[in-house]
């Protein structure tokens, strides 16, 4: 009975980790935000949001988030600039930051386990409801953010 039930947990925690890996190099940093932005180009809500911005600078776009990802994740601190700004004035509210995050847990679950994806999840979660929080003030004062 007790092989039985250890085969069981071997199992089902062999499955949930199969094919993936930790978060550990920039290589597994553009691996993530390739993976996620190919996502949000592809959803219908978030991906005209982008491209009206983006437009063509995709690739610069994507360098830059390597930068992010990989000073907030690995703490090697390549990235300088301000996260927020240019979130302001986008027409965006719960919704889109709610298939952001789904795309971006299932960008992290395809891929990747352990404590770093999940503080990948944390930090997201956390700016994700600082910057919706930030837009629907911006949104209902007509005020201009300073930061
Ligand atoms: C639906 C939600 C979101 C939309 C539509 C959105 C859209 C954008 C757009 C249009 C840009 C500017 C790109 C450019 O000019 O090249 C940008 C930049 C950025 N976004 Fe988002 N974003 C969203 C959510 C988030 C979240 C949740 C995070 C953080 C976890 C985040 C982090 C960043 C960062 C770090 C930048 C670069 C800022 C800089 O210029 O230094 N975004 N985003």
């Amino acid at each position: 009975m007790d092989l039985i039930l250890f085969d069981t947990i071997s199992f089902n925690e062999l499955e949930m980790t199969e094919g993936k890996k930790e978060i550990t190099t920039i290589g597994d940093i553009r691996l993530l935000v390739d993976q996620f932005y190919t996502r949000i180009r592809e959803d219908q809500l978030v991906g005209p949001v982008f491209d009206a911005v983006i437009r063509d600078q995709w690739p610069r776009h994507l360098e830059k988030m390597y930068t992010f990802w990989e000073t907030v994740l690995l703490g090697n601190h390549t990235y300088f600039g301000s996260p927020f700004p240019p979130h302001a004035k986008l027409l965006i509210g719960a919704q889109h930051f709610n298939t952001w995050l789904k795309l971006w847990y299932e960008t992290l679950d395809a891929y990747f386990y352990g404590p770093l994806a999940e503080e990948a999840k944390w930090r997201a979660d956390k700016m994700a409801a600082m910057f919706l929080s930030k837009i629907e003030y911006y949104q209902g004062t007509g005020k201009t953010p300073l930061i």
